[in-house]
C-alpha cells in the first residue's frame, strides 16, 4: 500500500454510496456523508499502489483489515479533519500578460462589455498570448497550476481561447496537454475558440472559421492521441456570440462527441440556458442573468450550474439566482474563473464568497467545488469525493472541524497541512513557512 493516514478527527466524504452528484435537497446539510471521531478513536484512509482508495473506516477496522501488509507512508493525522481533493469546474489558466491596469480602470467604474468593445479585455490578452511560445505558456500554466495545487485543487478544468485562430488555440491545447503529462493534478481540457469574435472578424465569420477550420484541426489532434480535449465551450453573449452563432457551435461540437460546457446569460438575460438545455448541455457558467423558464429547462435536462463568485465581485455583477437553482433541483458546481479578469487560484476562497455572496452553506459549497464539479466534468468516477476505488486525492486540514477551510477567509496557507493526489504528497506544510516572530 502506498499511504495511510490515521487517527482523522473529521473525514468528510461527500458521497458514500456511489452518487454522481447532489442536488435539489441532497446538496444540503443531511447528505454529506462524514466520518467522525468516536470514544476518542480516530479514521484512517488507506491508498493502494494505483493511487486508489482502498479502504476507509476507524482507525480499528483498518488496522485489523492491514494486518502485515506493508505501508510504504503513514501520516498521522491527530487533530485534524480531511475533504476530498477540490475540483475546479471552470477556469482559463493560459495565458500571458495580466490586465491588472484593466483592474484599476474597472474598480473606477469601467464595465466589462466597455473595456472588451475599447480592445482590452480578451483582445489584449490575445494579442500577448498569440506573441508568448509554447515554453512561455507552459512555465506561466505549470506555476499557476502548483498554486492551484497548493490550495487545495486535484482536478481543474482548462480552457484554451485566448488564440481565437487556429494556431494559437491548438498552441494553447498543447500546453494544457503537456502540464497533464508533468504535473500530478487532473485537467480537463475545453476548446473556447469562441471566447470573443477576434479583431477583424464578424460573429458569422469567426464561426464558420470556428466550425469549419479550428473544431476539425481540434478532433484531428485529439483523434491522433496528440491532444485530449473533452468539452466545447462559447461565450454565449450579447454582442459576442449570440444564441443562433452558439448553438451552431455548440451542435458542431457535439457532433464530434465532445461535451457542451459553455458560458452563458454572464451579462445580458438572452436565453443561452434555454438554448443549452434544449441541446443537452451538461453544464452551463455564470448563470447571472438566467431566467426562471432557463432554471426549469436546465433542470429537466440535467445541466449543472457552475457558478463563479469571484467573477460577480470583480464585475459587480448581480448573483445567479442559487437559492431558486437549487430547489429546482439543479445541481451547483463552483470554479474559480481563474483568467486575466478574475485572479483567483484558490477553490477555498470561491467557496467561502459562494457562501457570503450567493448566500449558500458551507455544506452547499464544498458539494459544490467536489463532487458536482467533477460530475460537470464528467469525472465523477474517479474524483469529488472519499469513496473506495477513486483516486486518492484529498487535502488535510489542520484544524478540528472541516468548515475552517472556508471560514478562515484568505488563510489557505495557514489551514492546509497537505495536499495528496493519488496517494503521494504533493504539498505539506512545513515549519519553515510559519511566520517566526
Ligand atoms: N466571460 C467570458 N470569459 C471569462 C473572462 C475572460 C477574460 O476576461 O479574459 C469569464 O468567464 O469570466
Ligand atoms: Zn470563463
Amino acid at each position: 500500500m502506498k499511504l495511510l493516514v490515521t487517527n482523522a478527527k473529521q473525514v468528510v466524504r461527500v458521497t458514500a454510496n456511489g452518487e454522481k452528484m447532489l442536488r435539489g435537497l441532497e446538496q444540503t446539510q443531511s447528505s454529506l456523508a462524514i466520518l467522525t471521531e468516536r470514544n476518542g478513536e480516530g479514521i484512517s484512509i488507506l491508498i493502494d499502489e494505483d493511487g486508489k482508495i482502498a479502504a476507509i473506516d476507524y482507525d480499528s477496522k483498518i488496522q485489523n483489515l492491514i494486518g502485515n501488509i506493508k505501508i510504504k507512508n503513514v501520516i498521522d493525522a491527530t487533530g485534524m479533519c480531511i475533504i476530498p481533493g477540490l475540483v475546479d469546474g471552470h477556469t482559463h489558466p493560459v495565458w500571458a500578460g495580466d490586465r491588472v491596469h484593466e483592474f484599476v480602470m474597472k474598480m473606477s467604474g469601467a464595465t466589462y462589455m466597455e473595456v472588451h468593445a475599447a480592445g482590452g479585455g480578451i483582445h489584449f490578452t490575445v494579442d500577448k498570448t498569440r506573441d508568448a511560445s509554447e515554453e512561455e505558456l507552459f512555465l506561466l500554466l505549470s506555476e499557476r497550476l502548483r498554486k492551484m495545487m497548493r490550495n487545495g485543487t486535484v482536478l481543474v478544468e482548462a480552457k484554451s481561447g485566448y488564440g481565437l485562430d487556429l494556431e494559437t488555440e491548438i498552441k494553447m491545447l498543447k500546453v494544457i496537454e503537456k502540464a497533464k503529462n508533468c504535473l500530478p493534478l487532473s485537467i480537463s481540457s475545453t476548446f473556447c475558440g469562441a471566447h470573443a469574435v477576434p479583431k477583424g472578424k464578424t460573429a458569422s465569420e469567426a464561426t464558420k472559421d470556428i466550425i469549419e477550420n479550428q473544431l476539425p484541426e481540434v478532433i484531428r489532434l485529439r483523434n491522433s492521441k496528440a491532444i485530449s480535449v473533452d468539452s466545447i465551450d462559447v461565450f454565449c453573449e450579447k454582442g459576442v456570440f449570440e444564441i443562433e452563432e452558439s448553438r451552431a457551435i455548440l451542435n458542431a461540437g457535439r457532433k464530434t462527441g465532445l461535451r457542451l460546457n459553455f458560458h452563458a446569460d454572464e451579462l445580458a438575460p438572452i436565453g443561452g440556458a434555454e438554448m443549452g438545455a434544449s441541446l443537452g448541455a451538461e453544464a452551463m457558467s455564470h448563470l447571472e442573468e438566467i431566467s426562471p423558464a432557463g432554471i426549469e429547462l436546465m433542470q429537466k435536462a440535467n445541466s449543472f450550474a457552475v457558478l463563479l463568485p469571484t467573477t460577480v465581485i470583480a464585475l459587480r455583477l448581480k448573483s445567479p439566482p442559487v437559492r431558486s437553482m437549487i430547489n429546482a433541483g439543479v445541481a451547483i458546481a463552483l470554479g474559480t474563473d481563474f483568467n486575466p479578469n478574475a485572479h483567483c487560484l484558490s477553490m477555498p476562497m470561491v467557496m467561502y464568497l459562494a457562501c457570503s455572496v450567493f448566500g449558500m452553506s458551507p455544506t452547499e459549497a464544498l458539494i459544490g467545488a467536489t463532487i458536482n464539479s467533477a460530475a460537470a466534468l464528467g469525472y465523477e468516477r474517479t474524483h469529488g469525493s472519499l469513496e473506495i476505488g477513486k483516486n486518492g486525492d484529498f487535502v488535510i486540514i489542520d484544524a478540528t472541524r472541516w468548515e475552517n477551510i472556508i471560514y478562515q477567509l484568505g488563510g489557505e496557507r495557514d489551514v492546509i497541512k497537505s495536499v495528496i493526489i493519488k496517494g503521494d504528497v504533493i504539498y505539506t506544510k512545513t515549519e519553515a513557512e510559519e511566520v517566526q516572530l
